[in-house]
């Protein structure tokens, strides 16, 4: 077995006033040398309660788990010397320790030799660009410092396996961006990546392959274009409507190869977007004849094109979301 990460049956339930909450159930996959595997879904899908059971923090109720070759389940403090985490947020250093004593410190409880932790800081600040703030206070790095110091953690030690939870949530676009070339590099020296994101375009730049979790299972895996294929989708159609236009969603969804129809802002006016199972001119025809009744004018701009994982994923969470 080559996998870094190898999960069999992963389930996890919590006790609730009701009945139990199964938040993950039966997950299976495995995460090889150098991939980024990439857990998407909506919120409350599961996602960071498997990252939780892959980084040993929560106890698995069933399944089997692996890492780097070692039976986490059985042995959680061995296989944790093999991975990094990253669980983001605003929290998580000393505020009033500079950057590299903080760094100092999580160095050794990464069990980095004595005599390495200072070349060891220095080369994780390195790697995420953070070296001219190691000798500020934590509490003065601005949010997408904070992160990066989250991620020069994680990499403290130079572990085989690396789980990153949402790691460019509420960054700017310049940020998350670099971040992104970041975990490209790292997965690029042969470390194992798991990561959880709401950001598709970020999944379809990094991701080796994607697990989209629903309802605390996987409804769907495999590369950016498998889960594209899975939804099934042949074409988008994307319409601006004027302000006042009142679409008749269920006129819409009777014309023959639409499967879903979904309306968000679009300015000050809206976009329309059909998902189409099935594809031809004549009922495009009749899904515009239907949106211009009784507006004729209320359709602005209208066009198609392939769907993306975006569409997928919007397609394949529908029920959950809606
Ligand atoms: N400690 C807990 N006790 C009880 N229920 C929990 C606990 N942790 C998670 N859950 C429930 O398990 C389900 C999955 O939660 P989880 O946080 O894993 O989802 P998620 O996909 O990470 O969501 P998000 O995208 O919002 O972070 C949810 O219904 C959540 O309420």
């Amino acid at each position: 077995m080559n996998a870094v990460c190898y999960a069999e049956g992963l389930t996890r339930t919590f006790p609730s006033a009701k009945t139990e909450i199964k938040a993950v159930d039966n997950v299976s996959f495995s995460v090889e040398p150098g991939e980024i595997l990439a857990i998407v879904g909506l919120n409350g899908a599961g996602k960071t309660t498997l990252l939780r059971m892959c980084a040993t923090l929560l106890e698995p109720t069933s399944g089997t788990l692996h890492i780097d070759g070692i039976d986490a389940r059985s042995h959680p403090y061995r296989a944790r010397r093999s991975i990094g985490l990253s669980f983001g947020g605003d929290r998580g250093f000393y505020p009033k320790a500079s950057v590299s004593e903080n760094l100092l410190f999580f160095a050794d409880l990464a069990a980095v030799p004595h005599r390495e932790l200072r070349s060891e800081v220095s080369r994780v600040l390195s790697l995420v660009n953070l070296e001219a703030k190691a000798s500020s206070a934590a509490n003065t790095l601005s949010r997408g410092q904070y992160q990066r110091l989250h991620i020069a953690r994680a990499l403290l030690g130079e572990p085989k396996f690396v789980i990153l939870d949402e790691p460019t949530s509420g960054l700017d676009p310049n940020v998350a961006l670099r971040l992104r070339s970041l975990i490209a590099s790292i997965a690029a020296t042969g470390t194992a990546i798991l990561m959880s994101s709401h950001s598709m375009e970020e999944v379809a730049e990094l991701a080796t392959r994607v697990l989209l979790m629903r309802s605390s299972r996987i409804i769907a895996r495999g590369s950016v274009a498998d889960i594209v294929t899975a939804a099934g989708l042949k074409q988008v159609s994307e319409t601006v409507l004027g302000a006042k236009a009142q679409p008749d969603y269920d006129s819409l969804l009777k014309v023959e190869g639409i499967s879903y129809v979904h309306r968000r802002p679009h300015g000050s006016r809206w976009l329309l977007s059909a998902y189409w199972s099935d594809y031809c001119e004549q009922a495009e025809k009749q899904y515009l004849s239907i949106l211009r009744t009784p507006l004729p004018q209320s359709v602005a701009l209208h066009s198609h094109r392939e769907p993306d994982l975006q569409d997928a994923f919007l397609f394949l969470s529908r029920e959950d979301a809606e």
